[in-house]
């Protein structure tokens, strides 16, 4: 798992350590060096006589790239600071100037851009040292202008030092020019905005270096990685049986829509639910069988509930395939599981609610729902909760809408994108396990059934400890990203195929023996 802690978190874990006398600027500095050779060596033979230039900023995150650039430039490398502020970390340049490392001071001669920037991007690695965790909104000045300039010709290899200089370092935003880095070293701990979505695209391959931080507080935003979800899955012991490893009851399709029941029920069973057991039109119900036979179409008790997928709802119009019975259904189930009264208790499961699901549900549910928008469909619930936001805000600040969607509705809000936000009762997960060839009809539809059948399978668990409904989607969202690899191999994968795949990822990632 990858953990980040806020700029304050981070902060505050250094400043004892600073007070002490602790070196953490040379320990950044040196590990950020290290990296930088073993690039420089994969990327061509000789680490003498290759160029780095760095892209200094007026704060320690500039004097961290001066300092690696003094080691630098003592292994031979031919290294150039550009200054864009009239501060620059004074012994860090001092540093670099007694390695021999030469300083161009951009910001003395601002005319002089084009060709700086020219020189910058002939360079063989780019240390972007321009701002870190001091970041207060966009980029500006001579950086922002810098930025722009080298955003727009060839790219050199990009190594951000901490973070890419101008991301929301809390909130992933992107308010501003940022140059997308290949790699990026960052220290003491990842923070949240190299995690969340949009800016989670500018960071590249990802180094925590360890300077010795004690962090102390909650981890503001974590990812899974394949190893947790392994441990997270439900393996059947010698005890159990198709109840006892989880029911699956799928909500999905009408007779417009009968692939989404098809994949969703298909999606549950390829997870290893104990069984499935398929609500809806009789003639989808038949659909269904005719692709898995392994589904019961009979009514019963159901540990888990994935409904909404292929049930459209709409408003104010009279919206194609409209199937009333299907709303009752899934109304019934919605109520059933959250437990409302008139509801039978031992009917409080944990449930999926996907697509128009979200349009069915009570103006607040319990924390045991996981809710599974796009960002279109999260805009909407929150438009029906009184806030004024439409797609495009949320895929902008995707973190903070999943949040507040959290808050409104009390459920907890798996927000779908190339990168999945998870809001939870204890805390936001980041999985960027979606290539974009996973946007493809019927994806959605496959989550929500790998999601059921993994609540079904911790049904009691996750009632009785809500919070970890976002342990599990985190996990379900990362195993439905490998299943597309699985399945698609780099290209262009069919949902039923990433169903499919499913079988073959749980079995390589459980731990062996
Ligand atoms: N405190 C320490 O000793 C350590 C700090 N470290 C480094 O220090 C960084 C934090 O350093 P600072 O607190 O000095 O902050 P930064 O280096 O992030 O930058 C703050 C400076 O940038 C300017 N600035 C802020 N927002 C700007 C914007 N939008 N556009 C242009 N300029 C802007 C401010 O005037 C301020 O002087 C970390 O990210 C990390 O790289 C590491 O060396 C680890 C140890
Ligand atoms: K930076």
């Amino acid at each position: 798992m990858i953990e980040a802690w806020s700029a304050a978190d981070v902060r505050a874990a250094e400043e004892p350590l600073l007070a002490a006398g602790v070196p953490l600027m040379e320990r950044a500095s040196f590990a950020l060096a290290t990296q930088v050779l073993r690039d420089l060596r994969a990327r061509r033979r000789s680490v003498r006589g290759a160029r780095v230039a760095l892209l200094v900023g007026a704060g320690n995150n500039g004097g961290d790239a001066l300092h690696a650039g003094a080691y630098l430039a003592r292994r031979g490398v031919a290294v150039t600071a550009v200054l864009v502020a009239e501060r620059a970390h004074a012994a860090g340049l001092a540093a670099l100037r007694a390695a021999g490392g030469r300083v161009e001071a951009l910001h003395e001669a601002p005319e002089r851009l084009g060709g700086v920037a020219g020189d910058v991007a002939r360079s063989d690695v780019v240390l972007d040292g321009l701002l870190g965790i001091g970041a207060r909104g966009a980029l500006r000045g001579l950086a922002a202008d810098l930025v722009r300039v080298l955003d727009a010709g060839p790219r050199p290899w990009v190594v951000a030092v901490d973070l890419p200089s101008g991301i929301g370092v809390d909130d992933g935003t992107v308010p501003g020019p940022v140059l997308r880095a290949d790699r990026t070293v960052t220290f003491g701990a990842a923070k949240p905005g190299l995690l969340l979505p949009p800016a989670a695209h500018l960071v590249g391959e990802l180094t925590v270096v360890d300077i010795g931080l004690a962090l102390r507080a909650e981890p503001a935003v974590r990812r899974l990685e394949p190893a947790d979800v392994g441990r997270a899955w439900p393996v059947p012991g010698p005890g159990d049986h198709k109840y006892t490893r989880g029911v699956v009851g799928v909500v999905a399709g009408t007779s417009t829509y009968p692939g989404a029941a098809v994949l969703a029920a298909s999606a549950a069973v390829r997870a290893g639910a104990g069984m499935v057991r398929y609500v809806g039109p009789p003639a989808v119900g038949q659909a269904v069988l005719a692709v898995r036979p392994e589904v019961v179409t009979a009514p019963g008790r159901v540990q888990a509930w994935a409904l909404g997928s292929g049930v459209p709802v709409g408003f104010g119009t009279a919206q194609a395939g409209r199937d009333e019975g299907q709303h009752r259904r899934a109304r019934t189930a919605l109520a059933e599981a959250a437990g409302r009264p008139g509801s039978p208790v031992e009917r409080t499961v944990p449930a999926v609610v996907d697509a128009g699901g979200l349009d069915l549900l009570e103006p607040t549910s319990p924390p045991w729902f996981v809710l599974t928008p796009h960002a279109g469909e999260l805009a909407a619930l929150l438009r029906r909760r009184g806030e004024d936001v439409e797609r495009e805000a949320v895929e902008a600040e995707p973190v903070r809408w999943a949040r507040r969607a959290r808050e409104l509705t009390g459920a907890t809000v798996l927000l779908k994108g190339s990168v999945t936000v998870v809001a939870g009762m204890d805390g936001t997960y980041a999985q960027a396990d979606a290539p974009a060839w996973l946007a493809t009809a019927g994806s959605g539809d496959v989550l929500a059934g790998v999601l059921g059948a993994m609540l079904a399978a911790r049904s009691a668990d996750v009632v009785g400890r809500p919070a970890l409904s976002a342990e599990v989607a985190s996990a379900t969202a990362l195993m439905h990203g490998l299943a597309w690899r699985r399945a698609g191999q780099g290209g262009p994968v069919a949902a039923l195929e990433i169903a499919g795949a499913v079988p073959a990822v749980v079995a390589d990632l459980l731990p062996r023996g």
